[in-house]
């Protein structure tokens, strides 16, 4: 099959004058767990830095107090656990009444490696008919299944890093990075979902199109990052971004807010919290490059 190079970042997404909160798209992350509260942050913040017009984190209610706490712009909704750390049938069904409300939804960051993970993200996997995006601990849990990826009833964006993209596809971590384009292509392919390789020059691939990442730095190689640009790509697809498109342009900011950072604080120095506070330089010099 022929693969089309993607040099051209996509589209902006287009926010008029008379947009409201309603219209810049309503997304929800599900994320985090006790001692990885962080990681539901990071991301709550990335999606709303995205320019989300409403962001929802969907959190254990053990941490939902902490999560709530860092930052008063995004909503949280509780994920009640019983003592096999499954969902309650009630909270489940909170959960997937309001499912519909969302135009893009995300899973993974911070979770753990709980039923509920498993359960939540193979049921979403399988039945929701947003894009949805699938990070860490939910890509751990599509790796442990004993059975193939199951059909998915909407678009898939898949965020590996080498090591989770290894557990996923039994591929060592060396023999991925000898050829990340191959892997990735050949996966996103067979299984029909937006694959995005991380790491140094990140691959994004649908299997037809591929755009190698030129943004970014060895300073992005600290903890939560990943899970910042979980959010921001959740954020892009949410407003109605294709699911290619959307990953294009969130690892190309996540990157960009990166060098920026880099600049300012020195690879050493900046921590992934940094990169929510430099998103804005890095939209405004996208901004002012389509104008
Ligand atoms: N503040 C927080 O709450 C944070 C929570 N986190 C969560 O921690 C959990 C574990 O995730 P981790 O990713 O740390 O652990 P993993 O065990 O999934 O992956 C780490 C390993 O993957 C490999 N790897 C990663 N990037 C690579 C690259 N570019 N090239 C080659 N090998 C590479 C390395 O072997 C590395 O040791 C997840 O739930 C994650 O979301 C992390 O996101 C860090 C921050
Ligand atoms: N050397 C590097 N150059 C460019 N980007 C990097 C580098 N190291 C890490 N990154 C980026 O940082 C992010 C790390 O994501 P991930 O491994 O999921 O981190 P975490 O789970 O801790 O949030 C990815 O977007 C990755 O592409
Ligand atoms: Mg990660």
């Amino acid at each position: 099959m022929n693969i089309q190079r993607i040099k051209d970042l996509p589209p902006l997404p287009q926010r008029a004058p008379d947009s409201h909160k309603g219209s810049c798209g309503k997304v929800l992350i599900i994320a985090g767990s006790p001692g990885m509260s962080g990681a539901a942050c990071l991301a709550g913040m990335g999606a709303l830095r995205g320019g989300s017009g409403l962001v929802f984190v969907a959190t254990p209610a053990a941490i939902q107090s902490i999560v709530a706490s860092v930052n008063p712009c995004y909503l949280t909704i509780p994920l009640e656990l019983d003592s096999d750390s499954q969902l309650t049938s009630e909270s489940t069904a909170h959960l997937l009444d309001q499912l519909p409300g969302f135009d893009a939804v995300a899973i993974g960051p911070g979770c753990g490696q709980h039923p509920w993970v498993r359960d939540l993200t193979v049921q979403l996997y399988s039945e929701l008919e947003q894009t949805l995006i699938v990070d860490a601990d939910a890509l751990n849990s599509l790796a442990a299944l004993e059975t193939p990826l199951p059909d998915a009833a909407g678009p898939r964006i898949l965020t590996p890093h080498p090591g989770e993209f290894s557990r996923l596809t039994n591929v060592s971590i060396k023999d991925i990075s000898a050829d990340r384009e191959t892997h990735a292509i050949q996966f996103a392919q067979k299984h029909q979902v937006v694959l995005v390789l991380k790491g140094a020059g990140t691959i994004v691939t649908d299997g037809t199109q591929l755009a190698v990442n030129q943004t970014g730095n060895a300073g992005m190689a600290t903890g939560g990052t990943g899970d910042v640009l979980t959010g921001l790509t959740t954020s892009l697809a949410g407003q109605g971004m294709s699911p290619f498109d959307a990953a294009q342009l969130g690892v190309y900011l996540h990157g960009l807010a990166g060098d920026f950072a880099a600049d300012d604080l020195s690879q050493p120095a900046m921590i992934a919290a940094d990169l929510l506070d430099y998103i804005p330089d890095a939209w405004r010099e996208l901004i002012a490059e389509t104008n």
